[in-house]
């Protein structure tokens, strides 16, 4: 009989869990097709052929979704302690770890990105279920004096209910991970809009949960390309969470209609990372750190470093070495044997990626590596990783993040300016530099408008580490010990008339 993994073959990948690869929906607890039979394509990028068709939801499927998640979240949180959910996420976790070369395949199948990325994106995805299952004991409310004589007050925290999750293909694993685990964690249950461009490894995900014990009702996915059925967990009034990944616009829009039933809401948006090298910068740090924050996922990370800034007395140099190291990436298929730069996730990337490029040497940008789609490889969505030098204010690639494997170069002078420059965005998600004076570190740290910061480093995402950003990059925090929260609310009682 046929199964979606025999598909993969033709990709010469061979599935040790052929049942993980799920071309159905999980809906009230059940896998299930579109009774609508409706279905949409997705991409395998390397050689932009589809890969698979997925099931494609529709609204009133979405409608059903929720009512049954509404439902089964009553039952889930009446029936388990924390330390229960806790056990349940530390199972989930193990079963992930267990299939991390199966979930990592079919990531990079549908994703793109290669596979020594993919397994490292998993392990990642994991240390969010891992984390939160401890975190699930560490809930604790307080005890407050009161100013009434004979009354006690305290708070307990409790689930918020239902939590509508939405999240982009660019981290098909790890985007899933950082929003379910918590929520799962505080006693919620969800219902997850993966991304269309890549939904089997949150299908695989959701599996996985399922055998590992959460009720399939609590961890429910309903793939769909229509992006107005979608919407129904921003509208729904069942919904009492929203937490969504994705672009600024997309972000801003779910904002708006969320705010007709008053929904939480966190939002994890769009970036433009400024990455500063100062003149007392150790150089090969710092070109290690503009490796990692540059070219990984081939440049498709919110935390990517958009805009390098180099003082104007290092920057050939830095230039120099940093193209040392770009001339090792090997571009390729993700499945391909030593390949460290997979294809982006479609069409529309690279195009976003040449006009980037394009526009920054028409306005005086110099082209110092790559610059191009490769010829070798025109079947698929390749783009070569490409450093520019002389990038200025006036170009595209300043205002806007390229989300592609573009290092562009901007030149500057002193600290002022450059803090100036490198606030001068309406995001304000990540930034790094490069320092070896203290006391600077500390004032730049200070003055950076963004909510995380790489010093000395190009890698920021931790499992401990708060995740989000300010301005219009978004709100709330992911992972650390402030993400179970953003999934509960906090009650206060009062007792009165206590007698002495
Ligand atoms: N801050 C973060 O943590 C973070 C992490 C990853 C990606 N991102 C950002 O995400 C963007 C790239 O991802 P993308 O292209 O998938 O973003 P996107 O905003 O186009 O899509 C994100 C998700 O929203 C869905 N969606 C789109 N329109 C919708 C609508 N009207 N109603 C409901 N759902 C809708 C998409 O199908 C997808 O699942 C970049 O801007 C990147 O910086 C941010
Ligand atoms: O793309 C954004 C998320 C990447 C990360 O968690 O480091």
């Amino acid at each position: 009989m046929w199964s979606p993994a025999d598909e993969l073959q033709r990709f010469g990948v061979r599935l040790t869990d052929p049942t993980l690869l799920m071309c159905q929906g999980l809906i009230e607890g059940r896998w299930q097709d579109p009774p609508s039979g409706s279905t949409f394509p997705v991409y395998e990028p390397s050689s932009a052929t589809v890969l698979l068709n997925c099931p494609n939801f529709s609204r009133q499927d979405l409608q059903r979704s929720i009512l049954s998640a509404a439902a089964a979240h009553t039952s889930f949180y009446a029936s388990t302690t924390a330390a229960g959910r806790g056990a349940l996420l530390k199972k989930w976790n193990e079963l992930i770890l267990a299939n991390k070369e199966d979930l990592a395949s079919i990531l990079t199948l549908e994703n793109g990105k290669p596979i020594t990325e993919a397994r490292t994106e998993i392990e990642y995805a994991a240390s969010f279920v891992s984390w939160f299952a401890e975190e699930a004991t560490r809930s604790y409310g307080d005890v407050i004096p009161s100013s009434i004589p004979g009354s006690q007050v305290f708070t307990v925290k409790e689930p918020i209910g239902v939590c509508g999750i939405i999240t982009p293909w660019n981290f098909p694993a790890a985007m899933i991970t950082r929003k379910v685990a918590p929520a799962l964690a505080a006693g919620c249950s969800v219902v997850i809009k993966p991304p269309s461009e890549a939904p089997f490894t949150a299908l695989a995900l959701a599996k996985l949960a399922c055998r590992a014990g959460v009720p399939g009702a609590c961890v429910q996915v309903v793939p769909t390309r229509d992006r107005a059925a979608a919407s129904e967990l921003a509208t729904n009034p069942a919904i009492k969470k929203l937490s969504f990944t994705g672009s600024t616009e997309v972000g801003k829009h779910l904002i708006s209609l969320a705010s007709k039933t008053v929904k939480k809401v966190s939002m994890e948006l769009g970036g433009n990372a400024a990455f500063i090298v100062f003149e007392d910068a150790d150089l090969d740090l710092a070109v290690q750190g503009a490796m990692q924050s540059k070219f990984r996922a081939t440049g498709q990370t919110c935390v990517c470093s958009n805009r390098m800034f180099v003082h104007a007395s290092v920057v050939d140099e830095f230039a120099r070495r940093l193209t040392e190291q770009v001339k090792q990436l090997k571009l390729g298929p993700g499945h391909e044997d030593g390949v460290t730069q997979g294809p982006l996730v479609n069409r529309s990337s690279v195009e976003k990626v040449a006009w980037h490029v394009q526009d920054a040497l028409n306005l005086g940008g110099e082209l110092v590596f790559g610059g191009k789609r490769p010829t070798h490889l025109a079947s698929g969505f390749y783009f070569e990783p490409t450093i520019i030098k002389k990038a200025s204010s006036d170009m595209a690639v300043a205002r806007e993040e390229t989300f592609g494997p573009l290092a562009a170069i901007f030149s500057f002078n002193d600290e002022k300016e450059v803090v100036r420059l490198a606030n001068s965005t309406p995001f304000g998600l990540a930034s790094y530099f490069f320092s070896r004076d203290l006391n600077r570190v500390l004032r730049v740290a200070k003055a950076l408008e963004v909510g995380m910061i790489g010093v000395n480093t190009g890698i920021i995402s931790t499992a401990e580490t708060p995740f989000g950003g300010i301005k219009e990059s978004g709100y709330g925090r992911e992972g650390s010990k402030y993400g179970l929260a953003e999934y509960q609310v906090l009650k206060s009682v009062t007792v009165g008339s206590l007698k002495h």
